[in-house]
C-alpha cells in the first residue's frame, strides 16, 4: 500500500529563512509519528508543506513532492490539479484556523461531510439524517456530544481540539495532521486531546502526525520521533532513544525549552555532548 505521507526532498524558504531545508520522510498508513523541535525548528511548515496549505521551493526535478495514499499534493514548487482528491483523506487538527466560532458544534463536525456531498447540497448545507447521526456519533466518540448545539466558540480550547478530531472521523480522514494540538492547554486538558488522537488512529487505523513542544507527551505516546533542528530532520527513530541527555547533545542549550525543568541540564559550553554532562 502506498505511505499515508511521503515527502521528497522538500525545501521552504521565507526570504533568506530556510524554514524546512531538503526534507524527505515517509509515514506509513496507521502510523503514529511525533515531530518534535525548539521553536521555529520548522515543525508547523513541514506540516503545512505537508497539507498542501503552503507550497515548497521549486528545486531540481523530483525535489519538493508530496504525496499521500499516492495521490499527489504538491511537486516541483505547483499544487497538484487533483490536490482536492488528495485532501479528501487529509484531516487537519490546527488551533489556528480550526473551527468556524459562531456555528454549532454539529455543524462544524459535518464540514467533515462535505468532501463526499453534491456541490449544491455542500454549498446549502442540506446534511441528511445519515450525516447527522454519524456526526453526532463521532462528537460522543471524542466525548463530547453534549455539547452539540453549542456555538463552536463556547467551548475551551481542548474541547474545539475535540470537535476538530470529530470532524476528521467523518471526513473519514485516513491521515491526520495536528499541529501543536496541547500547545495552551492545561495538563488535563492536554491529556484528554491526546487520548482521543491516538484512541482515533488506533481504532481506525489512522495515520497520525502530531506536532509538539512537550517531548514528554511525544515519547508518552508515541513510537516513532522526527525531531527537526534549523529546518532539517536531526533524527528519525525510536522514542525510546530519546531521553535528556540525548535531547541535550542534539539541541545544546535550547533542549531546554523541550525538557521538563526537572530533567535538564545546562551543558558544559565546550562538552555540550559528553554523556557524563547529563542526565536522562
Ligand atoms: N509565513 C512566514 N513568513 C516568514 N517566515 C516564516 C513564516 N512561517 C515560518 N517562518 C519562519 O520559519 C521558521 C520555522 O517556523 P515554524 O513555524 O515552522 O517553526 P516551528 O518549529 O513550528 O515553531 P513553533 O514551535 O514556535 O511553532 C521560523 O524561523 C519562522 O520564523
Amino acid at each position: 500500500m502506498a505511505a499515508a505521507l511521503q515527502l521528497d526532498r522538500v525545501s521552504k524558504t521565507y526570504g533568506q529563512m530556510r524554514a524546512v531545508e531538503n526534507v524527505s520522510l515517509t509515514i506509513q498508513p496507521g502510523e503514529r509519528v511525533a515531530l518534535i523541535g525548539a521553536s521555529g525548528s520548522g515543525k508547523s511548515t513541514l506540516i503545512r508543506l505537508a497539507s498542501g496549505l503552503i507550497l515548497a521551493d521549486r528545486n531540481g526535478s523530483g525535489s519538493g513532492a508530496v504525496h499521500s495514499f499516492g495521490i499527489k499534493v504538491q511537486e516541483g514548487g505547483k499544487l497538484a490539479r487533483d490536490v482536492r482528491t488528495a485532501r479528501r483523506h487529509i484531516g487537519l487538527v490546527f488551533q489556528q484556523f480550526a473551527l468556524s466560532g459562531r456555528l454549532s458544534v454539529l455543524t462544524n463536525v459535518l464540514v467533515g461531510a462535505l468532501g463526499r456531498m453534491n456541490a449544491l447540497r455542500g454549498t446549502l448545507g442540506l446534511f441528511n439524517a445519515d450525516e447527522r447521526r454519524t456526526a453526532y456519533a463521532a462528537l460522543a466518540e471524542v466525548g463530547i456530544a453534549q455539547h452539540a448545539a453549542k456555538r463552536a466558540r463556547e467551548l475551551s480550547g481542548g474541547q474545539q481540539q475535540r470537535v476538530a478530531i470529530a470532524r476528521a472521523l467523518v471526513q473519514g480522514a485516513k491521515l491526520v495532521l495536528a499541529d501543536e494540538p496541547i500547545a495552551s492547554l492545561d495538563p488535563k486538558s492536554a491529556k484528554r486531546v491526546m487520548d482521543t488522537l491516538v484512541t482515533m488512529s488506533r481504532d481506525y487505523g489512522i495515520a497520525l502526525v502530531v506536532s509538539l513542544h512537550q517531548v514528554d507527551y511525544a515519547t508518552a505516546y508515541f513510537d516513532r520521533i522526527v525531531a527537526m533542528n534549523a529546518g532539517r530532520v536531526v533524527f528519525d527513530g525510536p522514542a525510546s532513544q530519546i531521553n535528556a541527555a540525548f535531547l541535550t547533545e542534539l539541541y545544546g542549550a535550547s533542549a531546554e525549552e523541550l525538557i521538563l525543568p526537572s530533567q535538564f541540564v545546562v551543558p558544559a559550553p565546550a562538552e555540550a555532548a559528553a554523556p557524563s554532562q547529563t542526565v536522562s
